[in-house]
């Protein structure tokens, strides 16, 4: 038995850090977030791949956040920093029952394991200013490439959230009614198609322009996403978010999210909100990807702490 943090624990430590933290009552992680609702109507291919109740009934009611990445509650959302964005959705299939898909605006991911990912986190808190080049980040993306693409590939910023694409990353294996078993990562891609800003336009943006667009948006016009499912050949990693699948793989339009409406209270509802990519619904099993596994025990390390009176 050690006693000190755990690798989850320290990965909350050290996201607070990065964030200038702890900002009291708010995500060590996607702190900036909106809060809507819609619904979801699947296709009949859904409940061809699995027999989850949200792909086999009419329409279910859903609740989404969209956010910013990093612990900073007031990013900017041209900041570079600000990406990748996420989209965290949960499908009310019941009155009571939920589950839950949360998702980024990069397809992939920096790291295989959580251990990495503190090696990742640790070596950009080690790069201040002041730090001896080659920084420990520099050295850090020399050594991994997966990082380095996700550091170095441009992410800019949409016009909107409901022009942004998101991945799930992590892989979930769907059954159906026959007991057919197949892997899947998720896609949830806008319906108008992607539209970015050039960085040069939008750093003369005002620090909350995505979020101001969203509730002027919405009003007049949902935000539309096809929620697809990317399916793996035998040979595809299933258990390392960091290796994306071949652009060739077949994939299956699942249903269309409609989200019409910013909810009353916002602020109140993120605070209540406790996304969780591991509550699942018959029909739909994780992977062992280590990173999905880790993330519902980070999530409650921050779920505690924003939760302190
Ligand atoms: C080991 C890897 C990861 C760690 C340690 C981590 C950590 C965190 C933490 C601490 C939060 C705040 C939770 C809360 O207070 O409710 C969070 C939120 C979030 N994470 Fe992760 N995360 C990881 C991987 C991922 C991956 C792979 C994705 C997407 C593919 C993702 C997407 C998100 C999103 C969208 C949110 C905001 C959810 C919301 O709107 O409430 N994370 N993450």
């Amino acid at each position: 038995q050690v006693d000190g943090p755990d690798t989850n624990e320290r990965l909350v430590n050290v996201m607070e850090k990065l964030a200038g933290g702890p900002h009291k009552g708010h995500r060590a992680n996607h702190a900036k977030g909106i809060v809507v609702r819609g619904v979801f109507v699947p296709t009949a291919a859904a409940a061809a791949l699995s027999k989850a109740p949200h792909f086999n009934k009419g329409s279910v009611p859903v609740t989404a956040r969209f956010s910013n990445s990093t612990g900073v509650p007031s990013m900017p959302d041209a900041d570079g920093n600000a990406s990748p964005r996420g989209i965290a959705l949960r499908f009310h299939y019941t009155e009571r029952a939920y589950t839950d898909i949360v998702s980024i605006s990069y397809n992939g991911f920096p790291s295989a394991t959580p251990e990495q990912f503190l090696d990742f986190l640790n070596a950009v808190a080690r790069s201040g200013p002041k730090a001896a080049k080659p920084t420990p980040i520099e050295r850090y993306l020399a050594a991994h490439p997966k990082a380095r693409q996700f550091v170095t590939t441009p992410k800019p910023m949409p016009v909107s959230f409901a022009r942004q694409s998101f991945y799930g990353v992590n892989a979930f294996r769907f059954i159906n009614a026959q007991g057919d078993k197949r892997y899947i990562r998720y896609q949830i891609l806008p319906v108008e198609g992607e539209q970015f800003i050039a960085d040069r336009d939008a750093a003369r943006l005002p620090a909350n322009h995505l979020f101001d667009e969203l509730r002027a948006r919405l009003p007049r016009e949902a935000a539309q996403f096809r929620l697809v499912a990317q399916l793996a050949q035998p040979a595809d990693p299933i258990n390392d978010g960091s290796q994306v699948w071949p652009t060739s793989r077949e994939t299956v339009d699942l249903g269309r999210i409609v989200l019409t409406t910013v909810v009353e209270d916002s602020a109140g509802a993120e605070r209540r909100l406790q996304f969780n990519p591991l509550i699942l619904t018959e029909g739909i099993e994780p992977s062992d990807d280590p990173i999905l596994l880790a993330r519902p025990e980070a999530y409650t390390y921050s779920i505690e702490r924003r939760s302190q009176p």
